[in-house]
């Protein structure tokens, strides 16, 4: 182990502070990533990991503190690693998405948005209404932990509280670990699944063996006290059922478009119900569908964009991998009166070609919000379609992305093969205190 002095110039999107260790003439050398500092800091560090090009250290004193350093909130921040930034100021967190979506867009994509639009927001704390749990019981501890991993680890956090669940999911998890404790599938459990919906939350049980009477006793008891619906998945997601109790049906709303969404816990639905709204709004607000439009959304899940947009333009068309949530979606239309006008298929959009663009007709707009491995496909068909029929392409693209760098890779083909202008470009602080980075971009025919 070896201890210096370095001053930190930026921020990685792990949260770590980055700086150079000078060479003897003073010439920037060695590149080091120093856990739990911020640019503008002057701080000693200690190198846990030394490659020849950079080195990974964490700090272990603070000389000179930067202004944007905050006391996190969470008593647990220091080693749960469900959070990385909560020690920078939130809005200092979203001007590091905004560059990081800026420079992926330059260095990646060698595209630059006309238009930088301003920051989304949506709640800093108490908004993660969709989380994954992992559940171990550790012997030594004679205890069972129910949390997020520790920072850069396989083991589960020793958490009694989290900020960024919601309250009454946050109260209920030193409960939980009783509870689980208590049962006699204790270290059959390994992980539990949380959904919040409008009027009921669901904990869906990952539970690798039967429950005995006693333990359905336990479950049902904790359901009722804790006002939360019980679903047990014996295996795959699609085996996720409802166990106790049956009603009420989860589901959120969009009040905006007048749509009731009923979803199940293990569906793909975006983090919180109020960043949501914000995200359906802007992207809705972007692709400015007009009454005559026929409307592509691509990666739709259960319709979560195209039913809002089935209230706005002709006709709505949603793609989507999961035959689960294309069935849903259509469930969904019909319970909100929009089947007459909306249409889902079930399609693996990476492996789309020109010719099934082609066989789809033409689009006046198209929503795109893949998951992180991007919609590389769907921007090379639509490259394609350029050559072949330029006259089916759609006018203007919103695409709504969770990783910045997949965004920038199909922006270049977008821009650069398609032939379309980036007009605009921002970031949605849709994960406050973590590094991932949800953005949107429109695209418009040049
Ligand atoms: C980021 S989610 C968006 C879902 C929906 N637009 C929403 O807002 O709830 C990405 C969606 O892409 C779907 N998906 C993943 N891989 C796919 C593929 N190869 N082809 C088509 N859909 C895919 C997932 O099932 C998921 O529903
Ligand atoms: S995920 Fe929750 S428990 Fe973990 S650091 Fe963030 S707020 Fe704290």
């Amino acid at each position: 182990m070896q201890e210096n002095i370095i001053d930190i110039k930026s921020l990685d999107m792990d949260a770590r502070g980055i700086g150079h260790i000078d060479n003897e003439d003073g010439s920037p050398g060695k590149v080091v990533f120093v856990e739990g500092a911020l640019p503008g800091e002057r701080v000693s560090f200690e190198t846990f990991k030394k490659k020849k090009n950079w080195e990974a250290a964490r700090m272990t004193a603070l000389h000179r503190e930067s202004s944007l350093r905050v006391k996190p909130k969470c008593v647990h921040f220091d080693y749960c690693g469900g959070c990385s930034m909560q020690h920078l100021e939130p809005s200092a967190q979203v001007a590091i998405k905004q560059r990081v979506l800026e420079d992926n867009l330059w260095h990646i994509g060698k595209v630059k948005a006309e238009t930088v639009m301003r920051p989304m927001y949506g709640p800093t704390w108490g908004y993660r209404y969709r989380a994954r749990l992992s559940v171990r019981h550790v012997v030594k501890k004679g205890t069972v932990l129910v949390g997020f991993h520790e920072k850069k680890s396989i083991y589960v956090a020793d958490i009694s509280s989290c900020q960024i669940l919601p309250p009454h999911v946050s109260d209920m998890l030193l409960p939980l670990r009783a509870l689980i404790g208590s049962l006699s599938l204790y270290n059959q459990i390994p992980q539990v699944e949380v959904a919040v919906g409008e009027d009921v939350t669901a904990l869906v049980l990952r539970i690798m063996g039967p429950l005995t009477a006693d333990d359905e006793t336990k479950l049902k008891a904790f359901a009722d006290q804790y006002q939360i619906q019980f679903w047990l998945q014996t295996k795959g997601p699609d085996t996720a059922a409802p166990y106790y109790p049956l009603e009420p049906q989860l589901h959120y709303l969009l009040p905006e478009f007048g749509v009731r969404m009923p979803f199940k816990p293990v569906d793909f639905t975006q983090v919180n119900h109020h960043i949501n709204r914000v995200l359906v709004h802007k992207a809705l607000g972007l692709l400015d569908v007009q009454p005559e439009d026929r409307v592509a959304d691509l990666f739709c899940g259960l319709g979560n964009f195209t039913l809002p947009l089935a209230t706005q333009g002709r006709e709505v068309v949603g793609i989507e991998g999961s035959t689960a949530l294309t069935e849903r979606a259509l469930d969904n239309a019909k319970a909100n009166g929009l089947s007459a006008k909306t249409s889902f298929s079930t399609r693996n959009l990476f492996e789309v070609t020109v010719e099934d663009l082609i066989a789809l007709g033409k689009f006046d707009r198209m929503l795109i919000d893949p998951p992180r491995d991007g919609a590389m496909a769907v921007s090379l068909a639509l490259g394609a379609l350029r050559e072949q029929q330029p006259e089916l392409m759609p006018k203007r693209i919103v695409y709504v992305s969770c990783s910045p760098s997949t965004l920038a890779r199909d922006a270049n083909v977008l821009v650069n093969v398609a032939g379309y202008r980036l007009s605009k470009a921002g970031v949605v602080n849709m994960f406050p205190h973590t590094s991932h980075v949800e953005s949107m971009a429109v695209f418009d025919l040049a």
